[in-house]
């Protein structure tokens, strides 16, 4: 039943919420099929997801400054009708790795970022589930509130059976040419041309039966602990990810982000596991490849906020591999918004290069494919508070249901050596790999 207070409409559009009971990744799964535009996005601590349907806009191929000006214009246009909830409405969605960068053209619409405003967005936090509708005020509130609750009850109610999993086909992509590329780039490194610079593949996949990215995500929800999960749907085209790297969390008061950068495998045993995560510690590569992101951040997040920590290097675990890890956080500066601090920082030296100019413009020439979404920022933005968190895109791929396109990528710095990349890269496919299927043919070159 609708309950709606005597309030004086006054702006273009209304937010009605109320609580719900429901798991939102089993809702997203349950509902495969009835939604061809949406946002799933669950925080790697498990404290927040969203699920956003049924775009009121959306936002295709825009800048980080054409995004924050509809967030400013946005946080002005809507009224909260259930002020005993404080629901906000949210853009779910991601920018492109580099926009100016290489063409990535099986992306389709999602290649150069894309966001939704939802009619109808499910959050989860620790506390509650709810479900906010937006609708516009220029027709009558009540009516189009029912309907929408109608649908929300049909989505709750909806059951769906075990999937098949298909049996698929991987086959790595130019892997001479990235094996080129890496010995040219530890070149223009030892010539003091870059610093560092992080080079991708791709694996292309096909399947036996079509790809399910709503039965992906499923598998990497319960697969990859301590990540981050995301789907990213515009019609025949998914991005889905399980990714372990936050780019930026803001509050009202703090920035939060953090530098993952160097890289290991898990051990099959604990005593295995603790060895190889000390190798990574003392190991001199890694660790400068993981320190030139922490000066970065540092410096760049010196210009939006104050009293910046570097908190102290540990081990961040996933189920295929392990990182060093350091969070980095300070206290916001007044006026500086959210979005600003996100397009200074990303990307930083663990998914670009440093410099930053030098390494994309090596990309852009160099890479033998285009990163579409992959590596770029992807999360949720308030539209009442200049609040949200963005994950970096990575351990992750992009789906039709005939292919499907995974990215791999790793930091390059002098001591570099090819062969052992290329196995680095193998395991960063691995998380995906296992989400998408158990059976497994892969052609190597
Ligand atoms: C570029 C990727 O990983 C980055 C994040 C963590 C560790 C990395 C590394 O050790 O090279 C990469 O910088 C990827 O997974 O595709």
């Amino acid at each position: 039943m609708i309950q709606l207070l005597n309030q004086v409409i006054t702006k273009p559009y209304a937010l009605y919420s109320y609580r719900i009971s429901a798991d939102l990744a089993q809702l997203c799964r349950q509902n495969q099929g009835y939604f061809n535009q949406q946002v799933f996005w669950q925080a790697a601590d498990g404290k927040r997801t969203y699920w956003g349907i049924q775009p009121q806009r959306f936002l295709v191929g825009q800048s980080s400054a054409a995004i924050k000006k509809f967030q400013r214009a946005f946080s002005q246009q809507w009224q909260n009708l259930t002020p005993a909830f404080s629901c906000q409405p949210v853009l779910l969605g991601g920018f492109p790795f580099d926009s100016r960068g290489k063409r990535a053209p099986f992306w389709q619409q999602l290649e150069q970022g894309y966001f939704i405003l939802p009619q109808i967005l499910f959050m989860q936090d620790k506390e509650r589930t709810t479900v906010s509708l937006l609708v516009p005020t220029n027709q009558e509130v009540r009516p189009q509130l029912v309907t929408l609750v109608d649908q929300v009850d049909q989505i709750l109610a909806r059951q769906i059976g075990p999937q098949p999993v298909p049996a698929v086909h991987g086959e790595e992509l130019a892997v001479n040419e990235w094996l080129q590329l890496v010995n040219q780039s530890v070149t223009a490194i030892m010539d003091h041309r870059l610093k560092k610079v992080v080079l991708a593949r791709q694996l292309r996949l096909t399947a036996d039966a079509p790809f399910n990215a709503a039965e992906i995500l499923q598998r990497l929800i319960c697969q990859q602990e301590n990540t981050y999960h995301f789907l990213v749907q515009a019609g025949n085209r998914t991005f889905v990810g399980a990714s372990p790297e936050r780019l930026l969390k803001a509050d009202a008061r703090n920035f939060t982000t953090a530098s993952v950068a160097g890289s290991i495998r898990r051990g099959k045993t604990p005593g295995e596991d603790e060895q190889l995560g000390q190798q990574l510690l003392t190991d001199h590569k890694n660790n400068h490849e993981h320190q030139l992101v922490v000066e970065r951040i540092q410096q760049v997040l010196a210009e939006y906020a104050t009293a910046v920590t570097v908190g102290q290097q540990r081990l961040l675990k996933n189920r295929d591999i392990q990182h060093i890890y350091h969070p980095i956080s300070g206290r916001r500066k007044p006026g500086g918004a959210m979005l600003d601090l996100l397009a200074a920082l990303h990307p930083t030296p663990a998914l670009g290069g440093e410099p930053r100019q030098a390494a994309l413009a090596w990309l852009a020439a160099r890479e033998p494919a285009g990163r579409g979404m992959y590596g770029g920022p992807v999360g949720w933005l308030g539209l009442g508070a200049d609040e949200g968190e963005f994950a970096v895109g990575l351990r992750s791929g992009v789906f039709s249901q005939q292919a499907g396109l995974l990215y791999a990528g790793c930091g390059i710095v002098a001591g570099s050596v090819a062969a052992k990349e290329r196995r680095e890269t193998g395991l960063k496919f691995q998380p995906m790999l296992r989400g998408v299927s158990d059976q497994w043919i892969i052609n190597k070159h």
